[in-house]
Protein backbone atom coordinates (compact mmCIF):
# COMPACT_ATOMS: atom_id res chain seq x y z
CA UNK A 1 0.00 0.00 0.00
CA UNK A 2 1.21 3.31 -0.30
CA UNK A 3 4.14 1.97 -2.88
CA UNK A 4 4.56 4.17 -5.89
CA UNK A 5 5.96 2.40 -8.78
CA UNK A 6 9.56 2.93 -9.20
CA UNK A 7 11.11 5.55 -11.71
CA UNK A 8 11.27 2.85 -14.68
CA UNK A 9 7.98 1.66 -14.35
CA UNK A 10 6.47 4.65 -14.32
CA UNK A 11 8.20 5.72 -17.68
CA UNK A 12 6.64 2.53 -19.06
CA UNK A 13 3.10 3.50 -17.63
CA UNK A 14 3.79 6.87 -19.16
CA UNK A 15 4.99 5.92 -22.58
CA UNK A 16 2.09 3.60 -23.48
CA UNK A 17 -0.57 5.67 -21.47
CA UNK A 18 -4.12 7.14 -23.80
CA UNK A 19 -3.10 9.89 -21.42
CA UNK A 20 -1.02 13.26 -22.69
CA UNK A 21 2.16 13.15 -21.02
CA UNK A 22 4.97 15.92 -21.99
CA UNK A 23 8.10 17.72 -20.56
CA UNK A 24 9.29 20.96 -21.72
CA UNK A 25 12.41 23.24 -20.35
CA UNK A 26 12.61 26.88 -19.03
CA UNK A 27 13.79 27.68 -22.64
CA UNK A 28 10.39 25.72 -23.96
CA UNK A 29 12.50 22.90 -25.98
CA UNK A 30 10.61 19.75 -25.39
CA UNK A 31 12.15 17.68 -23.47
CA UNK A 32 9.98 14.43 -23.27
CA UNK A 33 6.57 13.64 -25.23
CA UNK A 34 4.63 9.86 -24.85
CA UNK A 35 3.03 8.18 -27.71
CA UNK A 36 0.07 9.93 -27.85
CA UNK A 37 1.83 13.62 -27.89
CA UNK A 38 4.50 12.39 -30.30
CA UNK A 39 1.68 11.62 -32.54
CA UNK A 40 0.01 14.68 -32.13
CA UNK A 41 2.74 17.14 -32.89
CA UNK A 42 4.04 14.64 -35.78
CA UNK A 43 6.90 13.26 -34.31
CA UNK A 44 8.47 9.81 -34.72
CA UNK A 45 9.75 7.89 -31.79
CA UNK A 46 13.51 8.69 -32.75
CA UNK A 47 13.55 11.93 -33.72
CA UNK A 48 16.18 13.72 -31.56
CA UNK A 49 16.13 17.29 -32.63
CA UNK A 50 15.66 20.10 -29.72
CA UNK A 51 12.23 21.66 -31.04
CA UNK A 52 10.54 24.74 -29.06
CA UNK A 53 7.07 25.10 -28.88
CA UNK A 54 6.70 27.63 -31.52
CA UNK A 55 8.42 24.91 -33.54
CA UNK A 56 6.52 21.84 -33.36
CA UNK A 57 3.20 24.05 -33.30
CA UNK A 58 5.16 25.56 -36.75
CA UNK A 59 4.96 22.16 -38.13
CA UNK A 60 1.59 21.17 -37.20
CA UNK A 61 0.33 23.96 -39.02
CA UNK A 62 2.19 23.61 -42.07
CA UNK A 63 1.16 20.46 -42.29
CA UNK A 64 -2.20 20.79 -41.35
CA UNK A 65 -1.82 17.86 -39.21
CA UNK A 66 -2.41 16.70 -35.43
CA UNK A 67 -2.35 19.75 -33.03
CA UNK A 68 -5.56 21.96 -34.71
CA UNK A 69 -4.55 25.12 -35.18
CA UNK A 70 -7.75 27.25 -36.71
CA UNK A 71 -6.05 30.65 -37.27
CA UNK A 72 -5.37 32.83 -40.10
CA UNK A 73 -2.44 34.30 -38.18
CA UNK A 74 -0.42 32.29 -36.57
CA UNK A 75 2.10 34.38 -35.25
CA UNK A 76 -0.74 36.56 -33.41
CA UNK A 77 -1.89 32.75 -32.24
CA UNK A 78 1.83 31.78 -30.98
CA UNK A 79 1.93 35.17 -29.32
CA UNK A 80 -1.25 35.06 -27.77
CA UNK A 81 -0.69 31.17 -26.66
CA UNK A 82 3.34 32.00 -25.46
CA UNK A 83 1.76 34.82 -23.19
CA UNK A 84 -0.38 32.20 -21.24
CA UNK A 85 2.37 29.44 -21.16
CA UNK A 86 4.17 29.78 -17.26
CA UNK A 87 1.68 33.27 -16.93
CA UNK A 88 0.46 30.72 -13.55
CA UNK A 89 1.48 27.52 -12.08
CA UNK A 90 -1.16 25.84 -12.94
CA UNK A 91 -3.75 26.33 -16.42
CA UNK A 92 -6.45 23.76 -17.88
CA UNK A 93 -7.33 24.21 -21.74
CA UNK A 94 -8.70 21.80 -24.45
CA UNK A 95 -6.67 20.99 -27.20
CA UNK A 96 -8.14 18.99 -30.62
CA UNK A 97 -6.71 17.75 -33.36
CA UNK A 98 -7.41 17.18 -36.70
CA UNK A 99 -8.29 13.71 -36.49
CA UNK A 100 -11.72 15.19 -34.31
CA UNK A 101 -9.93 13.89 -31.04
CA UNK A 102 -10.33 16.42 -27.95
CA UNK A 103 -7.98 16.50 -24.85
CA UNK A 104 -8.56 18.60 -21.16
CA UNK A 105 -4.85 19.38 -21.20
CA UNK A 106 -3.90 20.30 -17.50
CA UNK A 107 -0.24 22.40 -17.81
CA UNK A 108 1.64 22.69 -14.60
CA UNK A 109 4.80 24.83 -14.42
CA UNK A 110 7.69 25.23 -11.53
CA UNK A 111 9.26 27.84 -10.45
CA UNK A 112 12.48 27.24 -12.40
CA UNK A 113 9.75 27.59 -15.71
CA UNK A 114 9.60 23.85 -16.66
CA UNK A 115 6.62 22.53 -17.86
CA UNK A 116 4.79 19.39 -17.23
CA UNK A 117 1.63 18.39 -19.36
CA UNK A 118 -0.73 15.84 -18.45
CA UNK A 119 -4.27 15.72 -20.72
CA UNK A 120 -6.96 13.46 -21.16
CA UNK A 121 -9.33 12.05 -23.87
CA UNK A 122 -12.56 13.83 -23.45
CA UNK A 123 -13.24 13.26 -27.46
CA UNK A 124 -16.76 11.00 -26.35
CA UNK A 125 -17.57 13.87 -23.91
CA UNK A 126 -17.29 16.67 -26.75
CA UNK A 127 -19.34 14.28 -28.48
CA UNK A 128 -22.10 13.88 -26.36
CA UNK A 129 -22.21 17.51 -25.39
CA UNK A 130 -22.49 18.44 -29.18
CA UNK A 131 -25.29 15.50 -29.47
CA UNK A 132 -27.06 17.49 -26.61
CA UNK A 133 -26.77 21.09 -27.93
CA UNK A 134 -27.91 20.06 -31.45
CA UNK A 135 -30.97 18.21 -29.87
CA UNK A 136 -31.62 21.46 -27.75
CA UNK A 137 -31.60 23.52 -31.13
CA UNK A 138 -33.58 20.84 -32.20
CA UNK A 139 -35.85 20.94 -29.11
CA UNK A 140 -36.15 24.69 -29.32
CA UNK A 141 -36.89 25.02 -32.74
CA UNK A 142 -40.42 22.41 -32.58
CA UNK A 143 -41.22 24.37 -29.56
CA UNK A 144 -41.15 27.40 -31.49
CA UNK A 145 -42.47 26.35 -35.12
CA UNK A 146 -46.11 25.66 -35.99
CA UNK A 147 -45.99 22.16 -37.05
CA UNK A 148 -48.78 22.57 -39.81
CA UNK A 149 -46.86 26.24 -41.40
CA UNK A 150 -43.41 25.69 -40.51
CA UNK A 151 -43.81 29.13 -39.37
CA UNK A 152 -43.44 30.14 -36.20
CA UNK A 153 -46.06 29.70 -33.51
CA UNK A 154 -47.71 31.87 -30.78
CA UNK A 155 -44.87 31.23 -27.94
CA UNK A 156 -42.32 32.48 -30.09
CA UNK A 157 -44.47 35.46 -31.61
CA UNK A 158 -45.54 36.51 -27.59
CA UNK A 159 -41.46 36.03 -27.01
CA UNK A 160 -40.09 37.77 -29.93
CA UNK A 161 -42.29 40.92 -29.27
CA UNK A 162 -42.45 41.09 -25.61
CA UNK A 163 -38.35 40.79 -25.74
CA UNK A 164 -38.38 43.86 -28.36
CA UNK A 165 -40.35 46.14 -25.94
CA UNK A 166 -37.85 44.68 -22.77
CA UNK A 167 -35.66 46.71 -24.86
CA UNK A 168 -34.57 50.23 -23.16
CA UNK A 169 -34.68 51.88 -26.58
CA UNK A 170 -37.27 50.47 -29.10
CA UNK A 171 -37.44 51.24 -32.60
CA UNK A 172 -40.94 52.28 -33.75
CA UNK A 173 -42.23 48.72 -34.47
CA UNK A 174 -46.14 47.27 -36.13
CA UNK A 175 -48.11 44.61 -35.89
CA UNK A 176 -49.86 43.00 -38.69
CA UNK A 177 -52.86 40.20 -37.44
CA UNK A 178 -54.52 38.67 -40.38
CA UNK A 179 -57.70 36.22 -40.57
CA UNK A 180 -58.50 34.19 -43.18
CA UNK A 181 -62.23 35.03 -44.64
CA UNK A 182 -65.03 32.65 -44.15
CA UNK A 183 -62.63 29.47 -43.33
CA UNK A 184 -64.92 27.64 -42.20
CA UNK A 185 -66.30 27.33 -45.74
CA UNK A 186 -63.35 26.61 -46.85
CA UNK A 187 -62.97 23.39 -44.84
CA UNK A 188 -66.74 22.59 -45.41
CA UNK A 189 -66.55 22.94 -49.10
CA UNK A 190 -62.97 21.59 -50.10
CA UNK A 191 -62.31 19.18 -46.96
CA UNK A 192 -59.85 19.80 -44.35
CA UNK A 193 -56.81 18.77 -45.87
CA UNK A 194 -57.40 22.13 -48.83
CA UNK A 195 -57.73 24.11 -45.58
CA UNK A 196 -54.65 22.98 -44.33
CA UNK A 197 -53.22 23.78 -47.94
CA UNK A 198 -54.11 27.18 -47.70
CA UNK A 199 -52.65 27.76 -44.15
CA UNK A 200 -49.43 26.70 -45.79
CA UNK A 201 -49.61 28.41 -48.77
CA UNK A 202 -50.64 31.55 -46.54
CA UNK A 203 -47.72 31.34 -44.53
CA UNK A 204 -45.28 30.96 -47.82
CA UNK A 205 -47.24 34.10 -48.84
CA UNK A 206 -46.83 36.44 -45.62
CA UNK A 207 -42.82 35.36 -45.40
CA UNK A 208 -42.14 36.41 -48.39
CA UNK A 209 -43.45 39.48 -47.81
CA UNK A 210 -41.33 40.39 -45.04
CA UNK A 211 -37.95 41.28 -44.39
CA UNK A 212 -35.41 38.83 -42.58
CA UNK A 213 -35.67 40.55 -38.74
CA UNK A 214 -39.26 40.83 -38.65
CA UNK A 215 -41.30 37.87 -38.12
CA UNK A 216 -44.09 35.78 -39.11
CA UNK A 217 -46.26 33.43 -36.79
CA UNK A 218 -49.17 31.52 -37.10
CA UNK A 219 -51.31 32.68 -33.57
CA UNK A 220 -54.29 30.77 -34.18
CA UNK A 221 -56.28 28.57 -36.34
CA UNK A 222 -56.52 30.37 -39.14
CA UNK A 223 -55.14 33.78 -37.43
CA UNK A 224 -51.99 34.67 -38.65
CA UNK A 225 -49.32 38.12 -36.65
CA UNK A 226 -46.19 39.64 -38.92
CA UNK A 227 -44.36 41.97 -36.24
CA UNK A 228 -42.29 44.72 -38.47
CA UNK A 229 -39.25 46.25 -36.95
CA UNK A 230 -38.43 49.91 -37.37
CA UNK A 231 -41.88 50.23 -39.24
CA UNK A 232 -44.75 53.09 -39.22
CA UNK A 233 -47.94 52.19 -40.32
CA UNK A 234 -47.40 53.49 -43.64
CA UNK A 235 -45.07 50.65 -44.23
CA UNK A 236 -47.37 48.06 -41.92
CA UNK A 237 -49.95 48.95 -44.72
CA UNK A 238 -48.38 48.58 -47.47
CA UNK A 239 -46.98 44.97 -46.66
CA UNK A 240 -50.65 44.45 -46.14
CA UNK A 241 -51.97 45.80 -49.12
CA UNK A 242 -49.31 44.10 -51.07
CA UNK A 243 -50.25 40.89 -49.42
CA UNK A 244 -53.67 41.22 -50.10
CA UNK A 245 -53.61 41.84 -53.44
CA UNK A 246 -51.29 38.75 -54.10
CA UNK A 247 -54.27 36.81 -52.53
CA UNK A 248 -57.05 38.24 -54.95
CA UNK A 249 -55.07 37.51 -58.04
CA UNK A 250 -55.48 33.82 -57.01
CA UNK A 251 -59.11 32.71 -56.33
CA UNK A 252 -59.19 31.07 -53.06
CA UNK A 253 -59.07 32.92 -50.07
CA UNK A 254 -59.27 36.48 -49.09
CA UNK A 255 -58.35 37.82 -45.30
CA UNK A 256 -59.22 40.89 -43.26
CA UNK A 257 -56.10 42.63 -41.76
CA UNK A 258 -56.04 44.95 -38.26
CA UNK A 259 -52.82 47.04 -37.72
CA UNK A 260 -51.56 48.45 -34.92
CA UNK A 261 -48.30 50.60 -34.28
CA UNK A 262 -46.05 51.37 -31.02
CA UNK A 263 -46.00 55.10 -31.07
CA UNK A 264 -44.34 54.79 -27.04
CA UNK A 265 -42.35 53.54 -25.03
CA UNK A 266 -44.97 52.08 -22.59
CA UNK A 267 -45.94 49.79 -25.29
CA UNK A 268 -46.20 46.16 -24.73
CA UNK A 269 -47.48 42.72 -26.50
CA UNK A 270 -50.43 42.34 -24.65
CA UNK A 271 -51.67 46.66 -25.68
CA UNK A 272 -50.35 46.35 -29.32
CA UNK A 273 -52.18 42.85 -29.68
CA UNK A 274 -55.58 44.35 -28.75
CA UNK A 275 -55.09 47.24 -30.72
CA UNK A 276 -54.91 44.91 -33.57
CA UNK A 277 -57.29 42.62 -32.78
CA UNK A 278 -60.05 45.28 -32.46
CA UNK A 279 -58.46 46.79 -36.23
CA UNK A 280 -59.10 43.19 -37.33
CA UNK A 281 -62.30 42.81 -35.97
CA UNK A 282 -63.20 46.50 -37.53
CA UNK A 283 -62.11 44.78 -40.78
CA UNK A 284 -64.57 41.75 -40.58
CA UNK A 285 -67.34 43.74 -39.63
CA UNK A 286 -66.88 46.13 -42.35
CA UNK A 287 -67.15 43.50 -44.63
CA UNK A 288 -64.06 41.50 -44.65
CA UNK A 289 -60.87 41.76 -47.04
CA UNK A 290 -59.85 45.15 -46.07
CA UNK A 291 -57.17 46.23 -44.03
CA UNK A 292 -57.97 48.50 -41.24
CA UNK A 293 -55.63 50.81 -38.97
CA UNK A 294 -55.82 51.11 -34.98
CA UNK A 295 -57.35 54.03 -33.76
CA UNK A 296 -55.03 54.28 -31.71
CA UNK A 297 -52.63 55.24 -34.40
N1 LIG B 1 -57.99 23.03 -42.21
C1 LIG B 1 -57.79 23.56 -41.02
N2 LIG B 1 -58.75 24.31 -40.46
C2 LIG B 1 -58.53 24.86 -39.25
C3 LIG B 1 -57.34 24.67 -38.57
N3 LIG B 1 -57.43 25.35 -37.39
C4 LIG B 1 -58.64 25.93 -37.36
N4 LIG B 1 -59.31 25.64 -38.48
C5 LIG B 1 -60.67 26.05 -38.86
O1 LIG B 1 -60.66 27.44 -39.14
C6 LIG B 1 -61.98 27.91 -39.02
C7 LIG B 1 -61.91 29.27 -38.37
O2 LIG B 1 -63.15 29.81 -38.43
P1 LIG B 1 -63.47 31.22 -37.83
O3 LIG B 1 -62.25 32.06 -37.78
O4 LIG B 1 -64.21 31.03 -36.56
O5 LIG B 1 -64.46 31.79 -38.84
P2 LIG B 1 -64.34 32.02 -40.39
O6 LIG B 1 -65.14 30.99 -41.10
O7 LIG B 1 -62.92 32.13 -40.82
O8 LIG B 1 -65.08 33.38 -40.51
P3 LIG B 1 -64.48 34.85 -40.29
O9 LIG B 1 -63.23 34.73 -39.46
O10 LIG B 1 -65.54 35.58 -39.61
O11 LIG B 1 -64.19 35.36 -41.65
C8 LIG B 1 -62.77 26.87 -38.21
O12 LIG B 1 -63.67 26.23 -39.04
C9 LIG B 1 -61.68 25.89 -37.76
O13 LIG B 1 -62.13 24.56 -37.71
C10 LIG B 1 -56.34 23.87 -39.18
O14 LIG B 1 -55.24 23.64 -38.65
N5 LIG B 1 -56.59 23.34 -40.40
Amino acid sequence: MNKFPQNEQLQHYVERSQDIFGWFSPDDILLYANVVLRNIYGLSQRDNRRLTFSDLIRNCYEKQRGFLIETDDLDAWLAYANEKRRSVPHRRFQLDTTEGRWYMVSETCDTAGYIFLHGVEITDLVDKTNDLSNEQRRLRRLANTDELTQVSNRRAFVEHVSAHFDMPHTDPACMILLDIDNFKLVNDEQGHLSGDQALINLAEQVSHQIRPGDMVARIGGDEFAVFLHNARSKAATEVASRLRKRLQKAPGITCSFGIACSKDKVACFESLYKSADDALLTAKRKGKDSIVISDND
